[in-house]
Parts: structure tokens; sequence; C-alpha cells
């Protein structure tokens, strides 16, 4: 574990609520997170994880509180589902990614984004087409080419088949050198081999938050955060 990612704190999140329906999806989200490595969201279906993330992406407005972060810094959402134009193929889907995100020799990014996530068998397909193991390559592969230095993940590794597990798992070890990448996922045992930040959330809060150590598993860290949540629950009912 990076000791550093503790002090270097950059994204502060400062009692987000977002209420829908009379449902607290964020209820008064308070959080620090590191500058740079992977921060892992973890929570049961419905906890609030993709909403934080659309609220961090600017995607969807807290009714109340604020996002601080450091500096300005650019973002990209991988979302779920993955969403494209559908009548694009993937080839000219990334075209167009990368000519509002790519300076600099923008086929040659393309050509090596195609190459990286293993792309080019559907190059010319329509991207309405694609499989779901493919629409989560080329979004993956939009991501890369966004050059974002905040990378929000929702579900990357649903419908990966073992061999671009690999590559995923292998990016984000790169990209979490120099960027951060915040990710929610239910696949505890591949999350945990890059987590640097574990977060638990339950029911729109965040239950526990902390810098992650391998001695113990994500499994655990969830099962205690939600039975001592139960306890203090109780305890304080
Ligand atoms: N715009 C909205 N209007 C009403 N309810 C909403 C809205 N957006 C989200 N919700 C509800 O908010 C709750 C949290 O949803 P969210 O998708 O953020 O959870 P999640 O933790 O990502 O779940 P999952 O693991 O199933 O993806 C759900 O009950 C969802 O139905």
């Amino acid at each position: 574990m990076d000791h550093s990612l503790q002090s270097a704190k950059f994204m502060k999140l400062n009692k987000l609520c977002f209420t829908r329906s009379g449902q607290k999806i964020l209820d008064q989200i308070e959080d620090d997170w590191p500058s740079t490595g992977v921060v892992v969201l973890l929570g049961a279906n419905g906890a609030g994880k993709s909403t934080l993330l659309d609220v961090i992406a600017g995607i969807k407005k807290a009714d109340s509180g604020e996002l601080i972060l450091q500096q300005s810094h650019s973002k990209f959402l991988m979302p779920e589902p993955a969403a494209f134009y559908p009548y694009l193929t993937v080839k000219e889907q990334l075209n167009f990614i990368a000519d509002m995100f790519v300076n600099v020799q923008p086929d040659l990014q393309v050509e090596n984004a195609m190459e990286v996530w293993q792309l080019h068998p559907v190059a010319d397909k329509l991207t309405k087409n694609l499989s779901l193991g493919f629409r989560q390559r080329l979004s993956l592969a939009q991501l890369a080419l966004s050059n974002a230095d905040i990378l929000l993940l929702d579900e990357p590794m649903n419908g990966m088949d073992p061999e671009i597990l690999s590559v995923f798992k292998e990016q984000v070890l790169t990209w979490k050198k120099t960027k951060s990448v915040i990710m929610a996922t239910h696949i505890m045992h591949e999350a945990q081999i890059l987590a640097d930040w574990v977060v638990v959330m339950f029911q729109g809060k965040i239950i526990r938050s902390h810098a992650y150590s391998e001695e113990i598993s994500f499994h655990q860290i969830y099962q205690k955060a939600i039975d001592d949540y139960h306890l203090g629950h109780a305890v304080n009912g």
C-alpha cells in the first residue's frame, strides 16, 4: 500500500445530497479521496454508487452539498450501460471521441486504443450490434482516448472475458500511477487487486472509507462495515 496516498488528498465530497421521489439516494455524502490511485466503491444494488459517480462526473446535479477538487481536473465517465451513437461503427465512434479529446496524432491514438482493447475484429461493426464484452472494450478505449485525469468507471468488468480482464487490470495499474481511477463494482476479488482506497456505501451513505491494505479481503471489509453499521444503529436506536 502507498501511504503517501493518505496525505495527498484531492477530492472532497462535502455533504452531497440527492433525493428523488422521497428517497435519499445520496444522503449527506462526506469523504476525502486521494489524488492518484484506485478508489473502489462497494455496495449492494441500489446503494447509490452509480448516482455518486454521475454526480462526480457532472451528469447529475446534487440537490445540496459540493464537490471540491484541489485543482481543476478533467473527468471522463465510463457509464453502465455503455453508451454510443448506435449507427456509428466502432472505428467511427472512436474517431469521433478522438476529434473531441485528442490533439496529437489522433489517428495513431485511435489505432493504439483499438490494438490495446482488441477491437480490430469489430472495427466496422455498428456499435448497436456489439456484444456486452465488446461494448465494455469500446467504452474503455474511449476512456483511454479522453486523456482525462479522473476516470470514473461504473461496473467496468461486467461481461469481460479472462483475456480482456487481464488487459483491463494491466491498464488500470498503469493509469493509477498518474490518474485518479474511481470504480464502482460488485466483482470484489478482482477489484481488491487494483485498489488503493476502499469505500463502502449503504442506502445512500458512505459507511466506511479508508486506504486499502491487502491483508484483509474486500469481502471481509464489506461484511464488517455492514455489521458495524447495523450494530451502531441498534445501539444508537
Ligand atoms: N433519477 C432518479 N429518480 C428516481 N430514483 C432514482 C434516480 N436515480 C437513481 N434512483 C434510485 O436510486 C437508488 C440508487 O441507484 P444507483 O443506480 O445509484 O445504485 P447502485 O449502487 O449503482 O446500484 P447497482 O449496484 O444496482 O448498480 C436506486 O434505488 C435507484 O432506483
